[in-house]
């Protein structure tokens, strides 16, 4: 496997009301090119920063410290279309006023440079990917005319339309039901599959975590606590703090079962 990303010391700390806010601390690994990397830890732990971080798009007042290199690439990759995002509320990545169609176009004809009449052709093509019911009246649907996960499916359709080699879902399911949420995390890993793009896929939930990754790497109060592949990091973790998140899951598993074999007992 090659490295498709290489990060070294990765320093983030934000200014907030002339305070310093400490956001990631010495953070070193590699993204290996095609690979399916979970990021987890708790809300604040740094997921997000390290997320904006490798797509180029901090704001312009924190502090960045380190090196994050492509061995790969002439030039750092750009957002939006070497690196394809998907946020956790659909609504606020998509325009409220624009119909589901032309967003998704308009992606292919800003990175491919495509014609408009291509650019439809190619969201379409995309709708059905990501199986939206009747991609044609999709096309011409507004955001508020869909459900949460089919304007979630038309997120990751805008953000695999110009061909990104690396996708970035950032609490991508969080908002959605158990049920849409695994349809969703189904959806992603085929994308990922099929484009051969490498996948980060960023969440606070362990197992969902290692339901869709090859290799997790667990975050604690902006440092990288520990990096390995699922099984061993589910199986055999070296940190107390990634058994403990483990334990809360298995807790939360527990409980219902224990109360049904009470009843039945
Ligand atoms: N733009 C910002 N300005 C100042 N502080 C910030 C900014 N963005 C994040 N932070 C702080 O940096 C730390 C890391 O935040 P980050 O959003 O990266 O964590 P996270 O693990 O993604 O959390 P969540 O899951 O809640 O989004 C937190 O303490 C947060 O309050």
């Amino acid at each position: 496997m090659t490295v498709l990303a290489s990060i070294r010391d990765l320093t983030v700390t934000y200014r907030r009301d002339g305070s310093e806010v400490a956001a990631l601390k010495d953070v070193s690994f590699d993204i290996m090119a095609g690979e399916r990397l979970a990021i987890i830890g708790e809300s604040g732990s740094g997921k997000s920063t390290l997320a904006l971080a490798i797509a180029g798009l901090l704001p312009a007042s924190s502090l960045v410290g380190g090196r994050l290199e492509w061995p790969g690439h002439g030039q750092p990759p750009l957002g939006g279309r070497d690196i394809g995002f998907v946020f956790q509320d659909p609504s606020a990545s998509l325009d409220p006023v624009m119909t589901v169609g032309k967003q998704i176009a308009e992606v292919a004809r800003t990175h491919l440079g495509l014609a408009w009449p291509q650019a439809y052709a190619k969201a379409r093509t995309l709708l059905q990917r990501v199986h939206l019911p009747d991609p044609d009246s999709a096309l011409r649907a507004f955001p508020h005319q869909l459900s949460g996960g089919q304007k979630q499916r038309v997120a990751i359709a805008a953000a695999i339309a110009a061909g990104p080699k690396l996708l970035i879902a950032d609490e991508a399911t969080s908002a959605l039901d158990t049920i849409v949420q695994a349809e969703i995390v189904a959806l992603i890993r085929r994308l990922a599959a099929e484009d051969g793009m490498t996948l980060l896929f960023i969440s606070h939930d362990i197992a969902l975590a290692a339901e869709l990754a090859e290799r997790i790497a667990v975050f604690r109060h902006g440092q990288l606590v520990e990096l390995g592949a699922t099984a061993r990091i589910v199986g055999a973790p070296t940190q107390t703090y990634t058994r403990a998140l483990l334990d809360a899951h298995i807790g939360l598993d527990a409980e219902p079962l224990l109360n049904r074999s009470e009843l039945h007992g």
